[in-house]
């Protein structure tokens, strides 16, 4: 659909509307009393989400990141699915899937009673996904922004056989300063660490700092974390539904210059803290059958 077909179907009259964005990419932007945010539907992703009245988005995005069909956009809150990481069968298919490199379809626009707004995007299976893996399956993406932004991914079963997945919630969160963020709530969580290729098993104990490159998967965590960012005097409160594993991701110097996406610099402002289902957090889902997975964000003023 183009731009104006998609705006004579879904527009909500002086809350969202949408756009070209970069690349020419079909977004939506919402904006209205509650919070502003924008939304590709390339890759199905939250780009950018400020509540009313905060200074700062609560998402990093990248100055560098692609617009391209077949790319994945470097910020926000990527989809990772059916499969968190590397191909899990090393068929060489693509890290993190297939869903966060191609386009979308709108399924609703909503403005909710309570001032929120909610979007509903979607993917079913095509040739071409199955083709990579051979599943039919239904996708769906709620976001509601409003004073918290909420993502729900719901995936549906409509094949014949039981398939299994991970998947994540890969956000990108903005810092004012890393040296000055702590992560919270996985204090006494076994990780799995991957930083420099490794598969060691560690235990957290105290809060979560990051003085170089952190690549690590937490197993079996509460429902609750926070970002803690002093720089920006906020906390961020990322609460979870569907997940018993969390990553925290920052690539520190070295990546961040090997990354073409990414400023040399972007470490220092950025953290992924991933609500997933990984490691050994698999999901099996039965013909017929859903599943959900659920993070939700609040900023809270310190
Ligand atoms: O650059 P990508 O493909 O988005 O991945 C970024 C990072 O994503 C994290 O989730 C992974 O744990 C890291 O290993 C990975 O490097």
């Amino acid at each position: 659909m183009t731009i104006e077909e998609l705006n004579t179907k879904y527009k909500i009259a002086g809350q969202l509307e949408f756009i070209a964005g970069n690349g020419g990419l079909p977004m939506i932007r919402v904006n209205n009393a509650k919070a502003a945010a924008l939304i590709s539907l390339h890759a199905g992703q939250v780009l950018s989400y400020q509540p009313a009245g905060e200074p700062e988005d609560v998402l990093f995005l990248s100055e560098k990141a692609y617009y391209q069909d077949g790319k994945a956009i470097k910020g926000g809150a990527p989809i990772c699915w059916p499969w968190f990481g590397a191909d899990p069968e090393g068929k060489g298919r693509p890290g993190h899937g297939f869903v966060r490199n191609r386009a979308w379809n709108v399924v609703a626009t909503e403005a909710m009673n309570n001032g929120d707004v909610k979007v509903t995007l979607g993917l079913v299976d095509t040739p071409d996904t199955r083709a990579i893996w051979p599943q039919s399956f239904s996708l769906l993406q709620e976001i509601v922004i409003g004073a918290t932004l909420n993502l729900s991914l719901i995936t549906r079963n409509t094949g014949k056989e039981t398939f299994s997945i991970t998947q994540a919630f890969h956000t990108y969160f903005k810092v004012g300063d890393i040296a000055r963020t702590k992560v919270l709530g996985l204090e006494g969580c076994e990780y799995i660490d991957k930083a420099g290729g490794g598969n060691e098993q560690k235990r957290q104990s105290d809060a979560v700092t990051i003085e170089s490159e952190v690549d690590r998967i937490y197993l079996d965590v509460g429902n609750t974390l926070t970002i803690d960012d002093s720089a920006l005097n906020r906390r961020i409160q990322i609460t979870s539904q569907g997940s018993k594993t969390a990553v925290v991701w920052n690539p520190w110097e070295k990546i961040s210059k090997e990354m073409a996406d990414l400023e040399d610099t972007d470490y220092q402002r950025l953290v992924c803290v991933e609500t997933t289902n990984a490691a050994n957090d698999v999901v099996e889902v039965a013909p017929g059958s859903e599943c959900r997975l659920i993070a939700s964000y609040r900023v809270i003023r310190n």
